[in-house]
């Protein structure tokens, strides 16, 4: 059956459908504590050299020593590119750079920013190995190499993960277990991917292995549970290619359900290993309320939610829209995202798992048409057969939610030379100390 005539016979329907019904779709501890006192310290801290020049400081502020950075691997990591810097420069630096990309559109909004821009992220990875001497290390592989700097405890990550992977490097040494060597392919484990709920407290430990055999599996998984109750599933994830990619494609559960849930704006979500789930959850929140505002949804709009993930935009905007379409690539979170619509008791959202360029212009060529489209493509943005597709769809509006300033740049120039004029744009900071930023805009038919 082509999509095309998927998507006509499931018109009448637009229930989400259970998964299986879906067929169609195509160190020791050398770690530094940051107290309260030291991260008043970090708001406080002079600026890094280039940065001291434009922010003038008085005379008194330039004579003083240059502040040591708050992380020991601050410049080795690759990450917090914007650490040291206090956090009202960082969203003025942020402000301005958007506002640059995004002028010849349309005026910039204030950025909205965080209270506690420390350790919000939800997701935290870490990549094994061993020193010369046998000792295991985690940490993140420094850009571009496959060195491992390793980490003990990371100001923008969640404490709890931070503290389960320092226990992991214990058990490894108490099981025995060879950490994987990514230049010679031997040894077993490779990395540690933890998700955790903000507002449930549940806690995903995943554990990645080269091979399937993790061995004392059943005692391995009990100790670690005893130092760390607080963990709600263990999955192992089995990767033995020779890949940049974190998880391989085989997983079994070892603990628990498999995946954690949490609660974003009044709805609960269940998310699984390979599903895409925003990393800062006090900013998502914002982020959507910002969204689904400049939607400025009645109750009669048919909407379609573009690059949906695990239904999250979809399922909150469903409220106030008469139905709504969402469309998403990975298998994985389409699975949570029908989950998600049942257990919020959601009915008038349908799921499809499809690229979706390829979704929309099967749409467009249908004859079909919406009135509001939510797209939030990943950090490349989306393609030229989306947007003509969204084109001929001709939406009153378009949302659209970008991870990355420079490809919404991109394609808001397309969109703006064909029929639509930007309303908004509001920059979210998402990625407090590091150089990225979350934007959300507003484009409306001409
Ligand atoms: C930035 S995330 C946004 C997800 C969701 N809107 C959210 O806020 O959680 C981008 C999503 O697009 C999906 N994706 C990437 N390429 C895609 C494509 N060509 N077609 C459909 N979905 C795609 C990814 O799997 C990911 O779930």
């Amino acid at each position: 059956m082509t999509s095309e005539k998927k998507f006509k016979n499931n018109k009448k329907n637009y229930k989400a459908k259970p998964a299986g019904k879906q067929k169609q779709w195509t160190g020791k501890k050398e770690s530094v504590k940051y107290t309260e006192k030291k991260k008043t310290d970090f708001k406080k801290n002079t600026a890094p050299k280039g940065e001291q020049k434009k922010a003038a400081p008085k005379k008194t502020e330039a004579k003083k020593p240059a502040t040591k950075s708050l992380c020991p691997v601050h410049g080795k990591c690759g990450g917090c590119q914007l650490l040291d810097m206090p956090y009202e420069q960082q969203l003025k630096r942020k402000q301005t750079e958007v506002a640059k990309l995004l002028k010849p559109y349309c005026q910039v909004e204030k950025i909205i920013g965080m209270d506690d821009p420390f350790h919000y992220r939800n997701k935290v990875h870490a990549v094994f190995g061993h020193k010369k001497d046998g000792t295991v290390i985690s940490g993140i592989y420094q850009e571009g190499t496959h060195f491992i700097v390793p980490v003990d405890e990371c100001l923008i990550e969640d404490q709890r993960a931070d503290a389960i992977i320092r226990d992991i490097r214990g058990l490894l040494k108490s099981f025995k277990i060879k950490t994987y060597n990514e230049d010679t392919g031997y040894g077993l484990f490779r990395h540690v991917l933890i998700r955790t709920g903000y507002h449930s407290g549940q806690i995903m430990v995943v554990l990645v292995l080269g091979s399937p055999i993790l061995p004392s599996k059943n005692n391995f998984v009990k100790a670690l549970r005893k130092l760390h109750p607080e963990i709600t599933t263990i999955v192992l994830n089995v990767n033995g290619q020779k890949t940049s990619m974190v998880l391989g494609e085989k997983e079994t559960v070892l603990y628990g359900k498999g995946y954690i849930e949490d609660e974003l704006c009044g709805k609960t979500f269940r998310i699984s290993s390979k599903s895409f789930y925003q990393v800062n959850p006090v900013q998502t929140e914002k982020l959507y309320g910002k969204a689904i505002e400049l939607a400025g949804l009645t109750g009669k709009e048919r909407v379609i939610d573009a690059y949906c993930g695990i239904g999250t935009i979809g399922l909150i905007a469903s409220d106030k829209a008469k139905e709504v379409i969402s469309v998403e690539l990975n298998f994985d979170a389409v699975r949570d995202a029908i989950a998600n619509a049942k257990r919020n008791g959601i009915k008038n959202v349908r799921f499809y798992n499809n690229d979706a360029g390829v979704f929309m212009r099967q749409m467009a060529d249908a004859g079909e048409s919406a009135d509001v489209v939510f797209m939030d493509p990943p950090r490349s943005g989306s393609d030229e057969k989306f947007l003509s597709s969204v084109i001929t769809l001709h939406p009153k509006k378009i949302v659209y939610v970008s991870c990355d300033p420079t490809t919404l740049a991109r394609d808001l120039k397309y969109l703006t030379k064909h029929g639509y004029k930007a309303r908004r744009a509001i920059p979210v900071d998402m990625f407090p100390a590091t150089e990225h930023c979350e934007n959300c805009a507003l484009l409306e038919r001409k």
